[in-house]
């Protein structure tokens, strides 16, 4: 157990040395007094001793007076033991002091001994005011952390907040600057007001007068209305007498056609070739053809000292004739309007009746133009892609009404009497035989054996048949045209139509064809092979014109079977079908002779009366 301390020194307060009691006294007792005291004190040492004994015997060799006669041993004895006795007193003092000094030492060492015990205690106390220290500085480091982080939080904010009110300041003097303008506008409004406020009152006085007249106007308008309604029904009543008259005016139509015979002739002249111009001096105008109007036209010719032959009066030189047809065609008639004129037959088809449509005439007289066209321009296709066209055009409409219609279509030419199917290859068509024969025995409906019939549904697929029935056309060159056709093409499309509405059923076939150039023998030249040719070409044309005729004049023998042709077109040539026929005429004076054959030829087909033209219905 430690001595209990009463001050900061930890020193035991019962030992308290007489040397330091006044500093005991007065608090803490600072260490260097002590120091400083051992310091300046004087150690007790042999030579110290010896000094004092030094002074001690000059002091007593002082005293010695006078010196003693080396005789007087007595003298000398006292002399001697005075000495010896001053060095006992001063032994004496030495003893005294040493033994003082001993003390200081004891009290010094113990001293020492509470410093040391001092000392300890004030590393002990260091080392916990350490720790302590250390932990404050930690608790301290920590908070001055989170006083940092809270600070930048709150410098954030601030600075946030900095932002946000500059932003509103900005804001703010928008916002000021738009009331002024809107004070400003304000002002012009309030302005534009009070000028309305005084417009509105002249208005106001306009008003009430245009509100007695709208009286006045509303009174006349009921009165009006009284007479639109009566209009109305007049309108009504009249469109009723439209649609009866323009059924009226179809029975009609049919009737005119029913008396013409249903057979309709259509003259078209082409224009001249570029090189037909040049050859011409540069004119495209026809000398020797005039227009008279849009059904006459009249043919003019030159004397011609061979002889060769006008209105059938050989040798009698020029003169002119006038032909009529039931539409002529000039040479700048587009195809368009050539097919508009047809269109009504396209329409026949899907009614379910037999449509013919013939091009005759001579070679390079615009047959195949008319007819055919270019495939790869749209303004110039001919009659047989626009009749396609116009026929899967009406097929979608009449969908609405209940009608559905299948569609079949095949391509054939005849050449010198023989069939040859354009819609098969060479390679389809290797050893097969095509031959008439006929559908059942009480129809005249013929078929071709092995011909390829081929099921469309859209004009899409026609126009590929198309193109690979022109690809197969025979075309060979004679001395009138190099693309001379010499063979006849028929382009048959068969209708069949079902009404799901009405249970109506309706068959139609329309035929197209493109004959062979009508030129009589002399004037083309042919030997050989061509001349072959022509005459065949020749025999099925006048058969053409004679099966005509012989239903023209009602004879109880139709020729159909002199020709392939009209043995083909039986059903659709007679009392049973619409037929039209292109007379193609040329524009070059040097073929004249030929367009005046055409012409009269295309006479006496237009003055045929071949019957009446019957619906194919079925049930
Ligand atoms: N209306 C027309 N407009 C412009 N060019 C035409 C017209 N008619 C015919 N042609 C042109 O005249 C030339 C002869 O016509 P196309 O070949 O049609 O005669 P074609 O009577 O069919 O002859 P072929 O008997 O040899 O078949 C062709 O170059 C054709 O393009």
């Amino acid at each position: 157990m430690r001595a209990s301390t009463n001050n900061l020194t930890g020193r035991p307060s019962n030992i308290i040395p007489t040397t330091t009691a006044s500093a005991a006294r007065g608090g803490r007792r600072p260490v260097n007094n002590i120091t400083n005291r051992v310091v300046n004190s004087q150690p007790v040492t042999r030579n110290n001793i010896a000094a004092s004994k030094t002074t001690s015997t000059s002091e007593v060799d002082s005293k010695r007076k006078p010196k003693r006669a080396p005789w007087d041993m007595k003298g000398r004895l006292q002399d001697m033991e005075m000495t010896v006795n001053t060095f006992k007193s001063e032994r004496d003092t030495f003893e005294d002091r040493l033994t003082d000094y001993n003390k200081r030492i004891e009290l010094l060492e113990h001293e020492k001994q509470n410093l040391n015990q001092d000392l300890e205690q004030y590393q002990t106390d260091y080392l916990a005011n350490r720790k302590e220290a250390d932990k404050l500085s930690e608790i301290l480091r920590r908070e001055q952390t989170e006083r940092n982080t809270e600070k930048q939080e709150l410098q954030r904010k601030i600075d946030d907040m900095e932002y946000e009110t500059s932003s509103l300041t900005r804001k703010m003097k928008a916002r000021e600057e738009e009331i002024a303008t809107k004070e400003e506008e304000m002002a012009g409004l309030k302005k534009t007001v009070s000028n309305m406020t005084s417009q509105y009152a002249g208005i106001e006085v306009q008003f009430s007068s245009t509100k007695m007249l709208l009286e006045e106007r509303t009174k006349e308008a009921s009165g009006l209305k009284e007479e639109v309604h009566q209009l109305k029904t007049i309108i009504t009543t009249l469109e009723n007498k439209l649609t009866d008259s323009d059924s009226l005016r179809r029975k009609l139509h049919n009737l005119v056609q029913e008396l013409k015979g249903n057979i309709r002739v259509f003259c078209r002249v082409r224009p001249l070739l570029d090189e037909e111009i040049k050859n011409n001096g540069g004119s495209d105008v026809i000398h020797h053809i005039n227009f008279m109007d849009d059904r006459t036209l009249e043919l003019s010719k030159s004397a011609d000292p061979n002889g060769s032959s006008m209105s059938g009066l050989k040798g009698r030189g020029g003169g002119t004739i006038e032909f009529s047809y039931d539409k002529v065609f000039q040479p700048n008639s587009t195809q368009a309007e050539v097919f508009e004129e047809i269109s009504q037959l396209a329409q026949s088809v899907l009614d379910g009746y037999n449509v013919c449509v013939f091009a005759y005439g001579q070679t390079g007289s615009g047959k195949t133009f008319t007819m055919e066209g270019d495939h790869d321009n749209e303004e110039l296709e001919g009659m047989i892609p626009r009749t396609v066209k116009h026929i899967f055009a009406a097929i979608k409409q009449l969908e609405d009404k209940g009608w559905s219609y299948k569609a079949e279509a095949s391509f054939l030419e005849i050449y010198n009497e023989n069939i040859r199917d354009l819609l098969a290859t060479p390679k389809e068509a290797k050893n097969l035989s095509y031959d008439m024969k006929l559908v059942d025995n009480k129809k005249n409906d013929h078929y071709v054996t092995n011909l390829k019939v081929v099921p469309v549904t859209c004009e899409a697929e026609i126009q590929k048949l198309l193109k690979l029935a022109q690809q197969q056309r025979a075309v060979a060159s004679t001395n009138m045209n190099e693309r001379s056709s010499r063979s006849h093409s028929v382009f048959q499309l068969k209708l069949r139509g079902e009404n799901t509405k009405t249970s109506d059923a309706c068959e139609g076939t329309l035929n197209l064809v493109d004959l062979a150039g009508s030129e009589r023998l002399k004037e083309s030249g042919s030997e050989g092979a061509r001349l072959t040719e022509t005459q065949s070409i020749n025999k099925s044309l006048s058969n053409l014109g004679n099966v005509i005729m012989a239903l023209g004049q009602k004879q109880s023998h139709i020729p159909y079977r002199n020709s392939k042709l009209t043995h083909l077109l039986q059903s659709s040539l007679g009392g049973n079908s619409k037929t039209l026929m292109f007379v193609n005429v040329s524009p070059l004076e040097m073929c004249v002779n030929e367009t005046l054959n055409s012409l009269r030829f295309a006479t006496k087909v237009n003055q045929c009366n071949i019957g009446t033209a019957t619906r194919q219905q079925k049930k």
